[in-house]
């Protein structure tokens, strides 16, 4: 059988961490593409030398021409900007809602049956733009935000409670900003919701409370130590997570930003819910219970979005 065929559009920090991760577990073959000349072929050729370290029969190659994706079954896109400490995610608004009619043009014309996930921020506004831009069906096309705000939340958890990161569930829901909703009564320390963890003195009331404080900050953390971009090792990981659960068909619930045709009581959106992911691409669409306070604060951040989408339209009229 042949191999699958990832592109990867964008081989910046991330896009450079998904060659290398996707070569390394022998995904398929893979194209780095990006327009700046140069950039993809010497990271495509220095990560195709490494095969021979680490034994991956997978091919890579760098491109700057749309030609090189024909074929596709997963694009990864990362191309854009990311922010610099001071700014917002959403000040990328306007760069990156250009580079996407780009991308989805390339992708409409070359790769149109690809699942696609977008890793570019504001990335709630960059999902729902690329999927106009691209025509996609809405099941292929997914964000990548929530695998990340949750691993985060998760890893957080392991830190303060000494319990394996691998025994935590850590679930959040929304858009990717700083109002995303960390769910603490669906998320479980050794199987037990957090407010039970708490009652059980794994941690207090009080570093929980920071804990989710900091997981809605995290992205900025980053930003604000690495001072010249944003995170990118957890970012790659968390979309590898995805694009292998489509490409194997696992079915892996991951909390991802699908679009929305009712659920949750919402249409006509891209936002952060838990998806069933499999080979027909979003399969399913997981409604967590809320009470009054989560949903509260999954609408404060849905409006954020909307915000973002209003904005988008307002740029570029054929979103509209
Ligand atoms: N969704 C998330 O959870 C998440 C996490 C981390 C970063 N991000 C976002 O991902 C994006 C990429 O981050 P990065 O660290 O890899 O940035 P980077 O600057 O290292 O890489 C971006 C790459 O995109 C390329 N590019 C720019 N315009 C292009 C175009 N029109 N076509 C093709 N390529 C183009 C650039 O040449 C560059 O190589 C940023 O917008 C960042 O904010 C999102
Ligand atoms: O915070 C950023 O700008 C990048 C990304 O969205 C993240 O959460 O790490």
């Amino acid at each position: 059988m042949a191999r699958a065929k990832i592109a990867l559009i964008g081989a910046g920090m991330i896009g450079g961490t998904l060659a290398h991760v996707a070569a390394r577990e022998a995904l398929g073959d893979v194209i780095l593409f990006d327009i700046a000349e140069g950039t993809p072929q010497g990271k495509a050729l220095d990560i195709a030398e490494a095969t021979a370290v680490f034994g991956s029969d997978v091919a890579l190659k760098g491109a700057n021409d749309y030609a090189d994706i024909a074929g596709a079954d997963v694009c990864i896109v990362t191309a854009g900007v990311p922010r610099k400490p001071g700014m917002s995610r959403d000040d990328l608004i306007g760069i990156n809602l250009k580079v996407m009619k780009a991308v989805g043009e390339g992708i409409k014309a070359h790769a149109p049956n690809a699942f696609v996930i977008c890793i570019t921020n504001p990335l709630d506004a960059m999902v729902w733009a690329l999927q106009k831009f691209s025509g996609l069906p809405k099941e292929k096309v997914v964000g990548m935000a929530g695998v990340l705000d949750s691993a985060r939340f998760a890893y957080f958890l392991a830190e303060k409670t000494g319990v394996s990161v691998q025994d935590i569930h850590a679930w959040t829901l929304g858009g990717h900003g700083d109002d995303m909703v960390p769910m603490v009564r669906h998320s479980t320390v050794g199987g037990l919701p957090l407010p039970d963890a708490v009652k059980a003195g794994f941690l207090s009331q009080d570093e929980l409370d920071a804990i989710v404080d900091r997981t809605r900050k995290g992205g900025g953390e980053i930003v604000a130590l690495l001072k010249t971009g944003s995170a990118f090792y957890a970012p790659a990981e968390s979309a590898i997570a995805m694009a292998k659960s489509y490409l194997l068909d696992q079915k892996r619930v991951l909390p991802c930003a699908v679009w929305l045709s009712g659920e949750y009581g919402l249409s006509d959106l891209y936002v952060g819910v838990p998806a069933l992911i499999g080979a027909a691409g979003v399969e399913k669409v997981i409604e967590f219970t809320t009470n009054d306070d989560e949903k509260a604060m999954f609408e404060k951040s849905v409006a954020s979005v909307q915000g973002l989408l209003q904005a988008c339209k307002d740029i570029d009229a054929s979103l509209a």
